[in-house]
């Protein structure tokens, strides 16, 4: 099963600030040169940064005492040198990082978006837009803030850190205990803040989510808000939620602005011990200045990646929630999965058969029961019924999108289970009223699916769809944008692009789900005749299509609550005065009598009972 996901969902695993490095480097395992370069120049840094005190000790200790005046310029000389070499190293290993960083988010997230592919319905139910598309782009963008900023610090003061130590072990382990005896403090200090640090900006991320989600519900439905004068109570709402990241942010920065101040005050309880025992070992002789001047340059040295790394650690514990909501993304597997043995089918024929089918889309609310259904090869069946009596659910399933909990569907002999999902999905044709539109031009959306597809062929099947004359008129024929920036389309302007869309791909198998209701009397003609070429000669499953349509399948199925109660042809059904006559003389009270004859009749009152 898959875990539940998004709000309500099961608490994520807690990912870690090392799994989220390791993931970054795994995933950057192949650039290995790139981190060679990086090391390279990285332990170059430090041992530079060692070496610059060092003059100091050497001109107080040797050249101030003897005088040595011709020296101070070589001193000069390795200061400026030590200066150039110190820029080339850093540029060196910012820009390696710096590269192999955000090649490693590249390819996360795109990681992310082939995994929220693969994911199926079942999953997008239970999730989200707004909160997914936060995790493809601010979440990611966190990772990326810190692969081009903290990372890189981090990665440089450990080593720093590390090499600094044995130093200064080496010239005065007395000394240095002092030093490190504060650490452990920092340490402490720093495990305490950083998990309430990192839950905080977990809040925060979430509650930017729901900023998102909002926009993207209230944005992409604005008519809604303005026929509904609903534009205040969104305000509000959004105020809401607004305020809850303003909240959520400001209990992160609190936690950060304790943090900061304990460790500095750690910091400098560090330089007054060294200050003042090296005071004393200096007076009983133990110490030089010289040595003391620069033990006061590497505890700076060493106290600033501490003091840094609690710096970028905002960043960092940031980054880590945000590589949580990732992997709880990744984590997520596929209900729908394809068997590595998967039959592709070599084309077609559409012969389908539900079996003793039950599906539910929650538990203990069953949609389908022990549901039976054959559709022929080259025949139109059509299924028709009320509102919610699982009708869509049926091309959900034909079309693999939900797996049944029991009973099996089988496509040309082959249990769906065992088919291979692209062979299947890509000889299918699905015409739904909801047509969807992609930003782009006409040409790209007609073809879409079809990337083989001639320029012959696309036009072909847009005569077929009677879209042809419509589109050459538009100001740059099948070149002109649609969608949210190009030029604005009839329903049933769009409805014949779908249908092309379809005829396009030629599919043997073709579902029209309630594909013509509410359309413009302009349309209705072209959209019919449009239909009429899709459906010939083609195994089709109409849901509750337009009586004209349905008139000419060669069964209809009436179905009540996932069953079937009716079956028969138009002619037959009427006969039977069954709840299909009930349906008909409900909608044509006018024809009950005697069959519908205009095209305008047909129109105006779907056979599906609303
Ligand atoms: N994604 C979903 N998650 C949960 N329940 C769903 C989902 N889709 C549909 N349902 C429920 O399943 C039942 C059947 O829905 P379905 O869309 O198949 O009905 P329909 O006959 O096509 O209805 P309509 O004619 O109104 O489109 C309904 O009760 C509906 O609420």
């Amino acid at each position: 099963m898959v875990r539940r996901f998004g709000r309500g969902g099961a608490k994520p695993k807690p990912g870690s600030v090392w799994g989220m490095y390791r993931m970054i480097f795994f995933q950057v395992r192949s650039q290995w040169k790139g981190m060679i370069v990086a090391m390279i120049s990285i332990v170059a840094v430090s041992l530079l940064q060692f070496v610059v005190p060092q003059f100091s000790q050497y001109t107080i200790d040797k050249l101030i005492p003897a005088k040595q005046y011709g020296d101070l310029a070589w001193i000069a000389v390795c200061f400026a040198l030590t200066a150039v070499l110190l820029g080339i190293f850093n540029y060196a290993s910012s820009m390696a990082l710096a590269t192999v960083g955000q090649q490693a988010v590249h390819e996360l997230r795109t990681r992310l978006y082939r995994h929220l592919q693969s994911l199926d319905l079942g999953f997008y139910d239970r999730s989200r837009t707004g909160d997914l598309m936060s995790r493809v782009t601010n979440d990611v963008g966190m990772l990326q803030q810190l692969v081009s900023s903290g990372m890189m610090t981090v990665v440089t003061d450990l080593f720093t850190f590390v090499a600094v130590v044995a130093y200064m072990m080496w010239e005065d382990w007395e000394l240095t205990l002092i030093v490190l005896a504060t650490f452990p403090l920092m340490v402490t200090a720093t495990r305490f803040f950083s998990k309430r640090i990192r839950a905080a900006f977990r809040r925060t991320q979430e509650s930017v989510a729901e900023v998102s989600n909002h926009l993207q519900d209230t944005l992409s439905s604005i008519r809604l808000m303005k026929i509904s004068a609903t534009e205040e109570y969104e305000s509000e709402r959004f105020e809401q939620r607004s305020a809850v990241n303003r909240d959520a942010n400001l209990a992160a920065v609190k936690l950060r602005a304790v943090y900061e101040p304990t460790i500095d005050m750690l910091t400098y309880a560090g330089t007054a011990a060294v200050l003042i025992v090296g005071a004393l070992h200096t007076m009983d002789g133990a110490l030089t200045i010289g040595k003391i001047v620069a033990f006061l340059a590497y505890l700076r040295l060493l106290q600033n990646p501490i003091r840094r790394i609690s710096r970028t650690l905002n960043t960092v514990q940031q980054s880590a929630a945000a590589y949580d909501r990732i992997v709880e993304v990744l984590d997520t597997r596929p209900q729908i999965v394809e068997k590595e043995d998967a039959v592709v089918l070599p084309e077609l024929r559409g012969h389908v058969e539900f079996r003793d089918v039950g599906f539910a889309y929650q538990p203990n609310s069953p949609v389908l029961r022990n549901f039976n259904l054959e559709l022929r090869p080259g025949t139109v069946t059509a299924i028709v019924g009320s509102s919610g009596a699982g009708k869509s659910t049926i091309a959900h399933l034909i079309s693999r999108f939900y797996d049944p909990q029991s009973g099996t569907i089988e496509i040309d002999g082959v249990p769906l289970p065992d088919l291979n999902l692209k062979s299947l999905r890509s000889r299918m044709g699905l015409v739904s009223q909801d047509v969807v539109l992609l930003n782009g031009t006409v040409r790209e959306n007609i073809v879409y699916g079809a990337p083989e597809a001639t320029e012959e062929m696309m036009i072909e099947a847009a005569r077929a769809a009677h879209a042809h004359e419509f589109i050459v008129s538009l100001p740059q024929g099948y070149d002109s944008q649609i969608g949210e920036r190009g030029v604005k389309l009839s329903g049933g302007q769009k409805q014949r692009l779908s249908i092309a869309r379809a005829l396009l791909r030629d599919p043997g198998l073709l579902i029209l789900d309630e594909a013509t209701s509410a359309l413009d009397t302009e349309s209705e003609r072209a959209i019919q005749a449009a239909l009429e070429d899709l459906l010939t000669g083609r195994t089709s499953l109409v849901i509750a299509h337009r009586l004209s349509t349905i008139r000419r399948a060669d069964v209809i199925h009436v179905l009540e609550r996932g069953v079937i109660v009716e079956s028969g042809t138009h002619e037959e059904l009427l006969e039977r005065q069954g709840k299909y006559k009930h349906l008909y003389d409900l909608q044509f009270p006018q024809s009950s009598k005697s069959e519908p004859r205009s095209p305008r009749q047909d129109r105006a009152i779907p056979v599906q009972a609303r």
